[in-house]
């Protein structure tokens, strides 16, 4: 058994409980504990004014055997929130990391990067401190002003009630702001984040922002989307402030009329001086308590949005989950690919139909091409063959099997490599990025690819070898080198479809007849002697209308497929090779496009 997915269903997100439970579980000990020793903490300071608070001892202060304790107490408290607090933000970005990565491809269509990047840091390290700070200073006020409240009942239990009596009419009023409050803070919060995004796209993109001499421009769109920021988050900053002054105000409104109404109980000898005296001292620490409490609110306010808005992407279910589904064995496994009758639309443009009433056949150990003019859909059936998007209407099937009831990690693992018009690469080392294409491969593996895909040379000629740094994103490269990059990465694969995206399209003439020599090569490759071997199914070229020494099977026309085909098919016995495509490929094609 290898080592545990984090991605597997049952660790999901919304099970974050389930799947953060080696985590939490020492974390809900710790919990418990800072809590307690902060409590502890604050008991052994208030401990000698509940003693003394009947007579007169305005200042309560700790007896000296009290002091060590409470210092001990503290240092804990603050140690073990720290660790908790600490362990808390790792398991949320954990658990949003893993839950961002287990969504629809349509959810990225709809969400941009930075602001996602944005929910796992500041939105958790905002979540982070007001969890400490709830349980430290909160805490603290809150078993404060508990105690105190205790020593007032004991003092005078009739005033201490009149007291308690306006209690719900101020607690009532601060929910009230306390929900304004936190809408105010997450439009806030939601405003940094569009901020984030349009730096992070600027910074990400900054050879072309260079390009076009738009440095201004974007600078100036940072600025407008940081300045609503930071407008919103001053209006909020005038909600706290107006908040606390009323808290405080109603606070001091409190005391006055404890004395109001305490004067009145002395005068009818229902109530000692003294008494009194011990009465307003601890109701003042009450007030204090309180005040810090409202102080603390704002912090609270701002933690409490930022946590919903992590919870809000943590508990999102993908409509097509990450795995699940059957897998056809590898034996039996031959390639057939069709399109049923399939009618799309992208989630962002429900009214836009992409495909209308779509068949094709794609008959195993054949290539096949699928022209079009631009926008006309293409990418779009390569897409849906991965599964990123499901049919509006119609199926896809492998072999006969719907791919909707086949696992989709399986089917992108296993079945279908995927070279796209603009590969990306990870901004690590050559091998690295070779080695995504089957994670467990050997350096020999990743070598033998590398060289399918006409990129050893070139890639042996770096000082470093395969372990260069590629940069980010691979700009450090040329568009070339990342495509031979890209195909060597989908060759070691051992794909049985293998989806070529225009693969060559961004190549100057040099290039791409480099690249479409690796292609070649690696589609002619014996099968089982190593990466690119069998390769069945789908291919596409858009530019190069009738690809080299291949017959095309079907005429161009506007908005319609046209399909060629080359390859092998595989054998119980082992891979031989099939006829070369004399004829159209199986099936109907009839892609079409809604307009
Ligand atoms: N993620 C998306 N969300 C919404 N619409 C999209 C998305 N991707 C593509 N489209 C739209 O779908 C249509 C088909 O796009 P697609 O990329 O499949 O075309 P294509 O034939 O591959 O074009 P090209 O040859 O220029 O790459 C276009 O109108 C495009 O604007």
């Amino acid at each position: 058994m290898g080592p545990p997915d984090p991605l597997e269903k049952d660790r999901t997100p919304r099970t974050w409980g389930r799947m953060g439970a080696p985590i939490t579980l020492p974390n809900r000990m710790l919990r418990a504990r800072p809590p307690c020793a902060c409590s502890a903490s604050t008991a052994c300071r208030w401990a000698p004014c509940w003693g003394g608070t009947r007579g007169l001892h305005p200042v309560p202060r700790p007896e000296p055997p009290a002091r060590f304790p409470q210092g001990l107490l503290t240092f804990g408290y603050i140690a073990l929130l720290s660790r908790v607090g600490e362990q808390v933000a790792a398991s949320m970005r954990k658990a949003l990391f893993i839950s961002l990565l287990r969504q629809d491809v349509a959810f990225y269509d709809a969400n941009r990067t930075g602001q996602l990047v944005n929910r796992l840091t500041a939105d958790v390290q905002e979540f982070k401190s007001s969890f400490k700070l709830i349980i430290s200073q909160g805490l603290r006020s809150s078993t404060q002003a508990a105690g105190c409240i205790v020593s007032l009942y004991l003092l005078s239990p009739k005033l201490t009630g009149l007291l308690l009596l306006v209690m719900p009419t101020l607690v009532g009023a601060g929910a009230l702001v306390g929900s304004f409050l936190r809408s105010l803070s997450r439009r806030a919060q939601e405003q940094v984040a569009k901020a984030t995004g349009v730096a992070d796209e600027v910074l990400g993109n900054v050879r072309t922002v260079r390009a076009f001499a738009m440095e201004d421009q974007q600078a100036g769109l940072y600025c407008a989307e940081a300045e609503r920021s930071s407008q919103l988050s001053q209006r909020l900053g005038l909600g706290i402030a107006a908040f606390q002054g009323l808290s405080n105000l109603a606070l001091n409104g409190i005391v006055l009329g404890t004395i109001f109404v305490g004067g009145s109980l002395m005068a009818g000898n229902e109530l000692s001086p003294g008494d009194l005296m011990s009465f307003l001292v601890a109701s003042q620490t009450v007030q204090r308590s309180m005040a810090n409490i409202s102080i603390l609110f704002g912090q609270v306010v701002r933690g409490l949005s930022a946590g919903a808005r992590v919870l809000e992407f943590m508990t999102l279910e993908p409509k097509v989950p990450l795995r699940g589904g059957a897998s056809i064995p590898s034996h039996s496994l031959l390639g057939h690919v069709a399109f049923n009758h399939v009618s799309f639309s992208y989630p962002m443009r429900p009214g836009h139909p992409v495909l209308r009433d779509f068949s094709l056949s794609l008959p195993p150990g054949k290539t096949v091409a699928i022209v079009g003019p631009s926008g006309g859909g293409k990418s779009t059936v390569a897409a849906l063959l991965e599964r990123f998007y499901e049919p509006t209407q119609g199926s896809i099937t492998l072999d006969g099997h719907d791919i909707s009831s086949l696992d989709p990690s399986w089917l992108r693992g296993q079945v279908i490599g995927f070279i796209s018009q603009d590969p990306v690469l990870f901004g690590t080392t050559i091998m690295e990025n070779i080695r995504f294409g089957k994670p467990g491969a050997s350096d020999e593996e990743v070598y033998a690819a590398a060289r399918l895909a006409n990129a050893d040379d070139f890639i042996r000629s770096f000082p470093e070898g395969y372990g260069t740094v590629v940069g980010e994103r691979g700009t450090a490269l040329s568009g070339g080198q990342r495509q031979r990059i890209a195909i060597a990465r989908a060759l070691l694969k051992d794909p049985a479809v293998l989806v070529l995206d225009e693969a060559t399209s961004a190549l100057d003439a040099e290039s791409e007849r480099v690249v479409q020599a690796a292609l070649d090569r690696s589609l002619g490759a014996v099968h089982g002697g190593g990466p690119g071997g069998e390769r069945r199914g789908p291919g596409r070229r858009q530019r190069s209308a009738e690809p080299r020494g291949r017959r095309p099977a079907r005429g161009a026309q506007r908005g319609r497929g046209r399909g060629r085909g080359w390859g092998r098919r595989r054998t119980g016995s082992g891979p031989r090779r099939a006829a070369p495509p004399a004829a159209e490929p199986n099936g109907a094609e009839r892609p079409g496009r809604g307009r």
